[in-house]
């Protein structure tokens, strides 16, 4: 970084699984015009391959394992205090299996990202691959909203779509779903640190327009 540019955007990212949405944000963060950089990954599991990727990128790592704490108050107050000392931009969900309180949220509202796999707002919560297969779907696919009290809720930025095939079972449609969250994450993020994308009162500005729809990756 050259003495006479401002800091990148600091960008602190909770994973509690295996974390390839956080190795896409790392390898996209360590492209030359990426706008901002990873200051932290956070987990609520002490296991989470997740860490070790942070670790053999050099990232500073922390866990607030929830099964230490008698509430989601409690745990979500630690997780809060423990993010603060990182002094993030910007906090992304990439894979974090719990559900923030109100008071985690509005602390963070407008700067907390997440990335979902369905096309909201169908098949809130887990479970979505088979739910759409069940339901008999023939269009399935991954969302990036910002995150408010209301579960999976928060206005949705941008989404890409992934056809089902026949045979399709959860396990080969994840896969397939989890193909385009590796692309559409990283272009969301660069977004928000370019200051293109910001949270209104229940809507998307996109380069301060009204975001009508959220916005779709191509097909290809
Ligand atoms: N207040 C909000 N919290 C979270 C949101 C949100 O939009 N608003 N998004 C989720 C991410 N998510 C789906 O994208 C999700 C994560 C976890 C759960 C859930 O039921 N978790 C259980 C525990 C499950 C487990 O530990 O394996 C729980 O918290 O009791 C649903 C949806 C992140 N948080
Ligand atoms: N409801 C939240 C949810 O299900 N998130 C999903 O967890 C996976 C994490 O994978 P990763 O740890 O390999 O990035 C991703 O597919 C993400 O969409």
């Amino acid at each position: 970084m050259k003495a006479d540019q401002p800091p990148l955007p600091r960008i602190l990212v909770l994973a509690s699984g295996s974390g390839t949405n956080l190795q896409a944000l790392i390898d996209a963060s360590r492209e030359r015009d990426f706008p901002g950089q990873i200051c932290a990954v956070g987990s609520n599991r002490p296991n989470a391959f997740a860490l070790e990727r942070a670790a053999q990128a050099h990232i500073e790592t922390f866990v607030v394992d929830h099964q230490k704490y008698d509430s989601r108050e409690e745990f979500d107050g630690a997780l809060m205090a423990e993010i603060r000392r990182h002094n993030p931009d910007l906090l992304v969900l990439a894979g974090f299996m719990r559900i923030l309180t109100t008071d985690f949220v509005r602390a963070f509202r407008g700067r907390l990202l997440n990335i979902h796999p369905s096309l909201l707002p169908k098949y809130t919560g887990l479970n979505t691959h088979q739910r759409a297969l069940d339901a008999g779907d023939t269009q399935h696919g991954v969302s990036v909203h910002f995150v408010t009290e209301e579960l999976d809720g928060g206005p949705v930025i941008a989404q890409a779509e992934v056809s089902i095939a026949p045979d399709d079972t959860a396990e080969t449609l994840a896969e397939r779903v989890q193909e385009k969250e590796h692309i559409l994450y990283p272009i969301v993020v660069r977004w928000f640190c370019e200051g293109r994308i910001q949270l209104g009162t229940d809507y998307v500005l996109f380069d301060g327009e009204l975001l009508n729809s959220p916005m779709r990756l191509p097909d290809n």
